[in-house]
């Protein structure tokens, strides 16, 4: 047995292989040490005797899925290797083979959270022309192909895909390869294939580019050999470009926080979650691929629009289409395990019953007044055979095991009706027979049973067993208080009986799988309704979200880059809000602003108001209807940010450093077309060297870039570059201080802040007292100094050294001190009524510290 194993490790060295033994799967050897140690396993020896003994776990058959899913989250492969014959019946040593390669990129979590997920296997290939890249989801047999220029875009599309796994067939250099490693991408190599291959064929008959069609061979070639099972359900490989598409790099989509929030990683504060009001699986993947990829065309967009409109004018109609949807089941991937041919009787009768639906949401699309609706509709094929076919051959609540009868309807086939027949007639004869022996014998609580080990019996309890005619009763097993006999005549029916059932169960499977290869005639179809189904639940989801949030429907113009967002609100921070608190804002960006330079303290809301209007972007192309009271747009071909929390540990780069990238992908690509948002840029760095480096690249993006840009900045400096910029503008998020505290006005207003107020936004924060006014002593000498009269750096300095350095002269002969006046101006603006005496006295202790300070 070992040699055998040895001789099937040797073709597959980079995948742990469980090995089936009897009811269990073992690792031996360096598989088994490790594996023992990542699954928790014992770690036992395959025999005491030799001198080497084989390190060996195991693990138990019916429990191997979870472990398998474990090393494969973990990034690891593993070769399924199964006994290909029944042990009991094979000559000499039992045929194994592999079933099945399980790896990251074509494992296939069930469940219905994972089901919402695509879990993408891609594919690239490297030439001197440049990259071809293609992916699938295993599960549905989606393919899609593209080239791409380099490996930077190459990385890019990874990420964006969230990919696990990458069959690459050229050489990596250190830096990719180290890329790989960060991202938890795991690289597999291409498996040569010889020989026709029809599955590549067809998947390939719509490319054109010799990249997409070398990357979609390499792909179906490492499923085939991955996958020892058919593959009937993948699809013909659809070609695609980025730049078909509003480009966002992946740091870009996490920055917007498009599908996951930042922070979490999790649905729950993202774009996503918000918008997604469908009711299928199908729907959720879909609007997630959406959401990644917004339109260009103007038309296609408009036609998303024209749905959800008409769905939103349709009450009814919408209504009637929800609920039908609720009973549709995820189409894509039933018709994925139709194809593998794992598919249960179970999950035939949730295609039956999803396929069900599909008239009554024709007949709802139809009675609207809306062509498009019609349209829709009339493009439909709601496959009634199949429907029918599977409905009317299989029983309402079939068991999961396929194996053991119980799965088809009476009246579909005549021999096994005759089967079923002749064991009613024989369980008949049972009760014949109980009710005979009962009068013969005079044992009135003798009865008919069935075990698995003896069969039939009859039961006697021990109080008549001296009635029982041992003549006629051979017994056959003893009880605590009854004793079993068999007869001669009971074993003969038990033949018959058992002999129908054997044979009904094995005509039922075969019955089962000629129902399941008939389905199977219909995968494209399926798959084609599959999406149909999946674009009608984001639509429906789309117009309940605009209902229920009250969404306007954006315009477009393709004549100028214009933004105008009347009363504009941030769909996820207004979602987290009491409701109505929220204050909208205005974006007005004609052809005389490209430029709006936001100032405004901390907390106020510039991030906020920035990303809202990225995120209103996202959403109009889309197709989604946006949070604003109206909103007319361009078409953005690109968007870029420079926002907060950035992916840093994939890149590996310093804060600042990340900070500049993702600003330079900006400054490099962006067009006229695009949209920039910059927040807080410098902040990285010294303030000298940041303020210098925001300045320049304002004016980078105002003179040569032409993007329409949202800048916040806390550099109030940078805000007298209105006066030479002409498309840039000032705005500002209001606030006001009243008794002394900051009241945040969330409010964008025309000109830049007056103050900063970030001592305030400390003080909210809670930070110490003492910290507080020695900041804000700080804060009164800087603006002594004059904040217009910049000086070089080590001017900074001083401000920390001041303390000790001697005060400057008009200081020292002033009368009273700075710190003097600096608790007088304290008391005279002290607001009494606003303070308990505790707080006075507090402050009355503060000020004698100072003056005590002041003396020293
Ligand atoms: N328009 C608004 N209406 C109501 N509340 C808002 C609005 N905008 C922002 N807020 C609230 O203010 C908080 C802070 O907003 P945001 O992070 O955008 O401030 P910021 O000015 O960018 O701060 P910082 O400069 O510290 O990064 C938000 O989490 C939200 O609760």
């Amino acid at each position: 047995m070992m040699e055998q194993y040895y001789e099937i490790k040797k073709q597959y060295p980079d995948a742990f292989l469980f090995y089936r033994v009897g009811d269990f799967y073992e690792l031996f050897e360096d598989d088994a040490v490790k594996g023992a140690q990542i699954l928790e396993l014992t770690l036992t020896h395959r025999s005491n005797k030799t001198e080497n003994p084989v390190p060996m776990a195991g693990v138990p058959h019916q429990a191997v899925d979870s472990y398998v899913n474990t090393l494969v989250e973990k990034g690891y492969k593993v070769a399924l290797c199964e006994q290909l014959e029944d042990p009991k019946k094979a000559k000499g040593m039992v045929k194994r083979g592999i079933i099945q390669l399980v790896t990251p990129g074509t494992m296939m979590a069930e469940g219905p959270t994972e089901a919402k997920e695509s879990n993408y296997l891609t594919s690239v290939v490297t030439s001197k022309a440049g990259f071809g890249l293609a992916y699938s989801d295993l599960s549905t047999g989606e393919i899609y192909a593209t080239h791409l220029k380099d490996f930077a875009a190459v990385s890019n599309e990874l990420l964006s895909l969230r990919t696990r796994e990458v069959v690459y067939n050229g050489p990596l250099t250190a830096e990719n390869q180290d890329f790989l490693y960060k991202a938890n991408i795991t690289v597999s190599e291409p498996t040569p294939l010889s020989g026709e291959h029809a599955e590549i064929s067809y998947v390939e008959q719509s490319l054109h580019n010799q990249l997409e069609k070398l990357a979609t061979e390499q792909l179906v070639g490492y499923l085939l050999s991955t996958q020892k099972r058919s593959l009937a359900h993948l699809q013909v490989a659809q070609s695609y470009e980025v730049s078909q598409y509003l480009q966002m790099s992946h740091v870009v989509q996490n920055n917007l926080e498009l599908v996951a929030s930042a922070k979490t990683g999790k649905k729950m504060g993202s774009l996503f979650w918000v918008i997604d009001k469908t009711h299928t699986a199908m729907g959720a993947r879909l609007l997630k691929q959406w959401l990644a990829r917004p339109l260009l065309s103007v038309e296609a967009i408009n036609h998303r629009q024209d749905m959800v409109q008409a769905l939103l004018d349709g009450y009814f109609t919408r209504e009637n289409v929800i609920d039908a949807l609720k009973g549709v089941y995820d189409l894509e991937r039933l018709t994925g395990r139709i194809a593998f041919g794992n598919v249960n009787a179970r999950e035939l009768l949730q295609l039956s019953r999803s396929l069900h639906a599909v008239p009554v949401i024709l007949d709802a699309l139809m009675q609207s007044d809306s062509p498009d609706l019609k349209n829709f509709a009339q493009e439909i094929d709601p496959l009634k055979g199949v429907a029918e076919l599977i409905s009317t051959t299989l029983v309402k609540d079939p068991p999961i095991l396929t194996t053991e009868g119980g799965l088809i309807q009476d009246g579909v086939d005549q021999q096994l009706d005759r089967y079923r027949d002749a064991m009613n007639n024989g369980k008949k004869w049972l009760a014949q027979m109980q009710a005979e022996e009962r009068e013969k014998t005079g044992i009135d609580n003798l009865k008919v049973g069935y075990n698995k080990v003896f069969g039939y019996y009859l039961q006697v309890s021990n109080g008549n067993k001296d009635k029982v005619p041992l003549d006629r009763y051979t017994r056959k097993q003893t009880l605590t208080n009854a004793e079993r006999y068999i007869t001669p005549e009971l074993k003969e029916h038990e033949n018959l009986i058992m002999e129908a059932q054997t044979r009904s169960t094995d005509l039922e499977y075969d019955l089962f799988v000629k129902l399941r290869d008939e389905v199977k005639k219909y995968i494209p179809a399926l798959q084609k309704l599959g999406n149909q189904l999946a674009a009608l639940d984001v639509y429906t989801g789309f117009t309940t979200v605009a209902e229920q949030n009250n969404y306007c429907r954006p315009s477009f113009h393709t004549d100028s880059q214009d933004i105008k967002v009347i009363a504009g609100r941030h769909p996820v921070v207004e979602k987290v809000m009491t409701a109505g608190s929220y204050i909208p804002n205005d974006v007005k960006m004609d052809e005389q602003t490209n430029v709006y330079l936001i100032t405004g303290p901390n907390m106020s809301g510039k991030s906020t108001y920035m990303r809202q209007m990225a995120l209103i972007a996202v959403m109009a192309q889309v197709g989604c209807f946006v949070p604003a009271d109206q909103a007319d747009l361009p078409i953005f071909d690109q968007i870029f940010t420079r926002i907060g929390a950035a992916d840093d540990l994939i890149s590996g780069q310093s804060t600042f450093m990340v900070e500049m990238s993702e600003a330079n992908e900006a400054l490099q690509y962006a067009t006229k077309r695009s949209l920039v948002l910059f927040d807080e840029i410098g902040r990285g760095t010294a303030t000298y060297d940041g303020m210098a480096l925001a300045g320049a690249i304002v004016k980078y993006l105002h003179d040569k870039v032409g993007a329409k840009t949202l800048f916040a900045t806390h550099y109030h400096e940078l805000t007298s570059m209105d006066q030479t910029l002409a498309h840039l503008k000032n705005i500002h998020v209001g606030a006001t201080e009243e008794n002394g505290k900051l009241i945040f006005l969330h409010k964008i207003l025309p000109g830049p802040a007056d103050q900063s107020y970030g001592i305030h936004v400390a003080q909210l924060a809670g930070l110490p007292h003492k910290v507080l006014r020695e900041a804000t002593k700080l804060l009164k000498r800087l603006e002594a100094q004059g904040a217009s009269e910049l000086g070089p750096a080590s001017q900074q300095l001083d401000l920390f050294t001041a303390e000790a350095a001697p005060a400057p002269a008009e200081e020292v002969s002033e009368e009273i001190s700075p710190a003097k006046q600096d608790v007088l101006d304290q008391i005279s603006n002290l607001y009494l009524a606003d303070k308990t005496p505790l707080e006075v006295m507090q402050l009355v202790a503060d000020w004698q510290d100072d003056l005590k300070d002041d003396k020293q």
